[in-house]
């Protein structure tokens, strides 16, 4: 038997997806997982792409099956288990070989997983995919870390499977080590503010004009003929107007409202922070969904404390519509100024408008904006800002009247909208010249002599307060 050209370990929802991909396209590919049972199923499933699946028992025999040098793509969990499998299927391997982590990893574990390869002469690439099952098997965004030389070794398969956006397949190397799975943390950050900020606009819907989640859900799909077009609005309307077979009702009136997070959204704020930054729209996304989870002490709490509302009819659907697109563009624009950040701090060289252009299709944040962006990263903007580039100042400037009005009456009807005031405050910062922070190192100056810089003189002064 001649031997596969990549081998695909953990069977899952995205493994067996990516592999029976790979398969459509031609290449030899050996599959294996942990709990060798769920094998025979998934060569079931795979019907006639089965000729080109080779499977294996035991990881001995999957490794003996693969080309030289290897190329594993790993589809497990990204935690303890990727670090147990390293440690057993390194003794395995030659110099050369390359094993690919295709979960949702922290940068961090990516960097010295690196490291740690690097010294036995072995390729460890941490590789963000996006696109949920379905674009694993048609077509994923993938955002590549790692060598060259393990690019050059994945670079046909990849280009192969991925998403194409107007023929351009939607992957590429973006940089050493942690690179890729930064970048699909970010991207994964910015996806939590734009999904809030949809949650945001249905909870003002729902709550203050008493809509049904229904004709929300057709003002949605209506949406995604315009300016907002993009998977995640596609799927709003769809998921609005699904209905519950058994009770009639719309199947979202049934889901409790407590949303689950892996940890990408929070690492996306975390990191921001420590480089300084603040992704003001995503912070509020990933707090939305840590509240949601305190469902008890919001019951006991919606009866104890005064809501002190003042009733305001909600703007039109037209000034929520371009409230919603405001809120993309800024949650996407703190997303690659942390990108930036990043990419400073680890000396990547970031390649900004390719990432854009990347998750132009088969990723969940894909959307028309996208191709905007990646024109404006292009462009060279003032301060390499991407809201300061002039295509995106003209959005800017058609929607933030909307974003003030419809954040203004949230916050008067009392509906929490973070992730829409996070990134309002965010563009208020900016583009203030003069903000109130002499006060804040006044304050520092007064309790810990911390100095400050005047307006009139060089070098760090004191008050006069302490003398
Ligand atoms: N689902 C999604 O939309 C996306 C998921 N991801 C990432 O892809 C990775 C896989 O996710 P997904 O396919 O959804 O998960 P699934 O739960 O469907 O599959 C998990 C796979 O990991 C294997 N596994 C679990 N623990 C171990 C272990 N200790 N040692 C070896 N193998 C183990 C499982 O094997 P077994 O069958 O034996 O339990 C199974 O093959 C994750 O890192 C996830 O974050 C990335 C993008 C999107
Ligand atoms: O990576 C993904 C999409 O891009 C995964 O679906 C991930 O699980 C989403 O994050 P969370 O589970 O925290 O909502």
């Amino acid at each position: 038997m001649s031997k596969a050209q990549i081998g695909v370990y953990g069977l899952g929802t995205m493994g067996s997806a990516l592999a029976l991909n790979m398969a459509e396209h031609g290449f030899q590919v050996a599959v294996t997982n942990r709990e060798v049972d769920w094998i025979a199923p998934f060569m079931q499933e795979a019907g006639d792409l089965a000729k080109n699946l080779h499977p294996f028992d035991t990881l001995e025999e999957f490794i003996q099956g693969l080309a030289t040098p290897r190329v594993i793509l790993f589809m497990i969990p990204s935690t303890k288990p990727m670090d147990m499998m390293i440690e057993a299927v390194t003794p395995l391997l030659e110099p050369g070989d390359t094993i690919i982590d295709g979960g949702n990893a922290n940068f961090h574990d990516t960097r010295r997983r690196s490291a740690l390869m690097a010294k036995q002469d072995l390729h460890f690439v941490g590789m963000g995919v996006s696109g949920g099952e379905s674009g694993a098997r048609h077509g994923p965004s993938m955002m590549v870390g790692g060598t060259k030389h393990s690019w050059t070794q994945l670079k046909p398969i990849l280009q192969e499977i991925a998403a194409k956006y107007q023929g351009d397949p939607c992957v590429d190397h973006l940089g050493p080590d942690g690179a890729g799975h930064f970048v699909k943390t970010a991207h994964n950050g910015i996806e939590y503010a734009d999904m809030q900020a949809i949650a945001e606009i249905y909870a003002l819907l729902r709550d203050v004009t008493g809509w049904d989640a229904p004709q929300i859900g057709a003002l949605f799909e209506g949406w995604n003929d315009g300016p907002l077009h993009s998977y995640l609005i596609g799927i709003s309307g769809k998921v609005l107007q699904a209905t519950d077979p058994e009770t009639g009702k719309p199947v979202v009136d049934l889901i409790v409202d407590q949303a689950g997070q892996k940890g990408t959204g929070r690492w996306t704020v975390i990191e921001a922070l420590k480089l300084g930054q603040s992704a003001s729209a995503i912070e509020g996304a990933v707090g939305a969904r840590a509240w949601s989870a305190e469902k008890e002490t919001r019951k006991v709490a919606q009866g104890l404390l005064t809501a002190g509302t003042i009733p305001v009819d909600l703007p039109d659907a037209d000034d929520l519509q371009a409230a919603l697109l405001a809120a993309r563009i800024l949650g996407h624009a703190q997303g690659f100024r942390v990108l930036q950040a990043a990419s400073d701090e680890y000396d990547w060289s970031l390649n900004l408008p390719r990432i854009a252009e990347i998750w132009r299709a088969g990723c969940i944040i894909r959307s028309s904006l996208l191709d905007d962006l990646a024109d404006a990263l292009r462009s060279d903007p003032p301060q390499g800002e991407l809201i300061l580039a002039p295509a995106i100042r003209a959005s800017l400037d058609t929607t933030i009247a909307p974003l003030r009005r419809v954040v203004a009456s949230a916050v008067t009807n009392g509906i929490p909208v973070p992730a829409l005031t996070g990134a309002l405050a965010w563009y208020d910062s900016i583009r203030t010249a003069r903000g109130s922070t002499n006060l804040i190192q006044a304050q520092r100056d007064f309790f810990g002599e911390h100095g400050f810089i005047r307006i009139d003189k060089d070098g760090v002064q004191h008050g006069p307060w302490n003398s």
